[in-house]
């Protein structure tokens, strides 16, 4: 039945969408509510696909004897009077479904979990809800135990998995909670941050989606293999138009991705950077010492320093940000030049007054805004900087550095001192953007802008085009659908995109990722403790409102430029108005690795608790020694072995960063499909990453290699091998030649 309505909706939105492609012409207008339909039907089908799988996981029985099913979307019997057949989960009539406990019913007598597959019922798990019936001592206070442990033992996909089946009640608060203001989500590794995070963002649309589909949705997350790892999440969720991001993408026209050391990003991601940057500008507004002389025709002009510094603080004094006071600079500059030539040519023989009138010399004025000699050095006196101009520009000159950074030391000074090809490091990105704002926008900065926004629609008109042409099939199945075919065939990428131009059916999430200025209507920060000062002053940009929600743990901060302590993140932004919600319950590592781990987190910080495994598995974690020459041999021979235990399931293998090339080489040698470094996709079943790069991300077994070497990388290096060990959903293994840090000192050897 609920299978019926969902192909007759797909049916519906899919001929809708054939249709609205097909249309063309029109006034305005029409064109405009084409393209708002063309989105909205192209968003439904793409929802209708997604939820296919698990359509309906719940069913709730009341004490009223009503019974209701719980779904991933919200389906309607409209022959019966728009009789609710399938609640959705983000619905208030859902929220029994994760809050019902025997203790507080909210009146469920049965909470029944579902679980289908390829359209048919495979397992039922029933849970009665009868407080005489309950057993409090044994109760683990977990909702839907079975299906839960079931979800937290399956294999990994390497894609993260939507967890709307078994959201437990702490999850579940944090998910429904307001969307306004400052939300702080600290929690452990494994305790369902990220899972929580973009459920949450599922929810925030479901309940807000006039205001967020037209203010968008930021998700920022560290790194591209993560940004991949959950990007699947949110479709099979039901929901589109929500923007993923990389702290190194925010900035619209720069994709940074360039290595440096960890020093260097800290240096950059320091609140003295406004300062500099505020001076680098300052700096590139210039004083020469000595006249400057400018030929233009016949005659010598003098430019001297006080007449350069009497336009330059005139300049200042609008209070207009550099590029754009640039006119006025010019304005003061040439009225003087004018002058001077004025008094030169209308000078009188006889000694009167000069013969010049004003219109003389306004057109004098005219004809010196056009001498190339003038133009030039307007430019280099006052130049039209673009950020990157200026940050790359500062960053290739000791004299500019040492001019606009006298508060950092030479050694700081000489770290971020590079030539300016090679490209952008994410921790360049928000110099960039406070770059940004005190040039003011240039017209060739948005003259790129433009055409990236032109490219976007382009793809954005091959992705419509892609969905009319995947639902030709089905229908195609059906029934002959001619109009249909016509229409696909008829439309090409680029005439959508011509159409899209005026039209303004752009998502919102596609107008934001173009626009630097974009005021989203709410931002989730996903391993948020590693933001620097600048990444967050960046962020708070791009949320005048501040409603964000901030997930992350401060134990496991690994960038030096990273937080300690939320308080301080956010004193500047919102003072002490942020709302703290802890998750204590870890539901990705085992209790024998977690405990593990959990002796590390005390040398690190004996005042942090370490997360609460929900299960074992039975299978210590183990170490395997061997001698420096013979690692890599080991390794490899270790991680054939690992990969054949988690048969279908996923291998990562966590090394130095320093070893990535050879120890990813070796692992590659004895299992040739092996993913190495910052470009895997974690669908591969073995991956060899760096800690950095594993960062939120899980797998089924894990090999940690040389763990004291990765301690020893960084400052933060203990930091950093807490999150390696906490990556494992089941099994936990050390390659090492060096000795073991105390912490895993004790580990078994590995059965052979
Ligand atoms: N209620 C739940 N039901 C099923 N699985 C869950 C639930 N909560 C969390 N998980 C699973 O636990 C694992 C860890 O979740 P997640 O990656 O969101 O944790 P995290 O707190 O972000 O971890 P980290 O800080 O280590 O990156 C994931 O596989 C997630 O699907």
């Amino acid at each position: 039945m609920l299978y019926r309505r969902l192909d007759a909706m797909r049916d519906h939105a899919t001929k809708r969408l054939a249709r609205a492609l097909r249309e063309t012409g029109g006034t305005p207008q029409a064109r405009s509510q084409r393209d708002s339909a063309t989105a909205m039907y192209r968003e439904q089908v793409a929802q209708f696909d997604a939820v296919e799988n698990g359509l309906c996981f719940g069913r709730l029985d009341f004490d009223d004897d009503r019974t209701a099913h719980v779904g991933r979307i919200g389906i309607f019997d409209e022959s019966h009077g728009h009789r609710p057949l399938l609640l959705d989960w983000r619905s208030d009539a859902a929220r029994p479904f994760y809050l019902a406990t025997a203790a507080a019913p909210h009146g469920v007598t049965r909470r029944r979990h579902i679980r289908t597959n390829d359209r048919t019922v495979v397992h039922l798990d029933d849970e009665v809800l009868d407080l005489t019936a309950a057993d409090p001592t044994g109760s683990t206070g977990l909702a839907g135990e079975a299906t839960l442990f079931a979800a937290l033992g399956a294999g990994r996909t390497g894609r993260m998995r939507d967890i709307v089946e078994t959201i437990q009640a702490e999850q579940d608060r944090i998910i429904r909670s307001d969307v306004a203001g400052l939300l702080v989500v600290q929690g452990g590794p494994g305790t369902g941050k990220t899972a929580v995070a973009l459920h949450r963002v599922a929810y925030l649309l479901y309940t807000h989606r006039r205001e967020l589909s037209t203010r968008a949705v930021l998700v920022v997350g560290p790194n591209p293999t993560f940004l991949n790892y959950i990007s699947q999440v949110l479709p099979s969720l039901a929901e589109t138009g929500v923007l993923l991001r990389t702290p190194g993408d925010l900035f619209p026209g720069v994709t940074a991705r360039r290595d440096e050391p960890a020093e260097v990003a800290e240096i950059k991601g320091r609140p003295v950077m406004i300062d500099v940057l505020a001076a680098a500008v300052a700096d590139r507004q210039r004083l020469p010492d000595e006249p400057i002389e400018i030929n233009v025709e016949q005659d010598t002009l003098r430019l001297d320093p006080a007449t350069i510094a009497d336009a330059r603080t005139r300049a200042r004094r609008s209070g207009k940000l550099h590029n754009l006071a640039r006119p006025l600079f010019d304005t003061e500059i040439i009225h003087a030049l004018a002058a001077q030539l004025a008094a030169k040519i209308g000078a009188d023989p006889l000694g009167g007054d000069n013969l010049l009138d004003e219109a003389d010399v306004a057109e004098i004025r005219r004809e010196l805004r056009r001498e190339p000699e003038v133009l030039a050095t307007l430019d280099w006196l006052w130049p039209i900087l673009s950020p990157q101009q200026l940050v790359a520009g500062l960053f290739a000159s000791d004299a500019r550095l040492a001019a606009a950074a006298p508060q950092l030391t030479t050694v700081e000074r000489e770290l971020l001192r590079r030539e300016p090809r090679g490209g952008w490091s994410p921790a360049d990105v928000p110099l960039l953007d406070e770059a940004a704002e005190l040039l003011g926008e240039d017209a060739t900065v948005e003259a790129v802008l433009a055409e990236r926004e032109r490219q976007r629609q382009i793809e954005y008109a091959e992705g419509a085009l892609e969905i009319a042409m995947g639902s030709r099939s089905i229908d195609v199945e059906d029934e002959a659908e001619p109009e249909l075919l016509a229409a696909t065939d008829l439309l090409d990428a680029d005439l959508l995109a011509d159409r899209h131009e005026y039209g303004d059916q752009l998502t919102a999430a596609q107008r934001a990722a173009a626009d630097r200025r974009w005021a989203f209507g709410h931002i989730v920060v996903d391993e948020a403790q590693e933001l620097s000062p600048m990444a967050w002053r960046l962020l708070m940009r791009r949320t005048p409102n501040r409603s964000m929600t901030v997930v992350g743990d401060v134990a496991q901060t690994g960038d030096l430029g990273g937080t300690s302590s939320w308080a301080q993140v956010f004193e500047p932004y919102v003072a002490d108005r942020w709302r703290l919600a802890e998750l204590e319950v870890n539901y990705r590592t085992p209790a024998e690795i977690m405990s593990v781990a959990a002796r590390l987190l005390a040398d690190i910080d004996p005042t942090l608790t370490p997360p609460r495994s929900v299960r074992e598995t039975g299978v210590p974690p183990w170490a395997s020694r061997t001698a420096p020459g013979e690692l890599p041999a080991r390794l490899a021979d270790v991680v054939t072995r690992e990969a054949d235990d988690v048969a279908d399931g996923r291998l990562g293998v966590i090394v130095p960063a320093a070893r990535l090339a050879e120890l990813g080489r070796a692992v590659a040698s004895a299992v040739p499909d092996a993913a190495v470094g910052d470009r895997s996709d974690l669908v591969n079943r073995v991956v060899v990453l760096t800690v950095r790069q594993a960062k939120g991300l899980e797998f089924d077994s894990v090999v940690v290699v040389e763990p004291a070497e990765i301690a020893a990388e960084s400052p933060r290096g203990d930091s950093d091998l807490y999150v390696a060990l906490t990556r494992a959903t089941r099994r936990l293994g050390v390659v090492h030649s060096g000795e073991l840090p105390a912490a895993l000192a004790d580990l078994a050897d590995r059965p052979t």
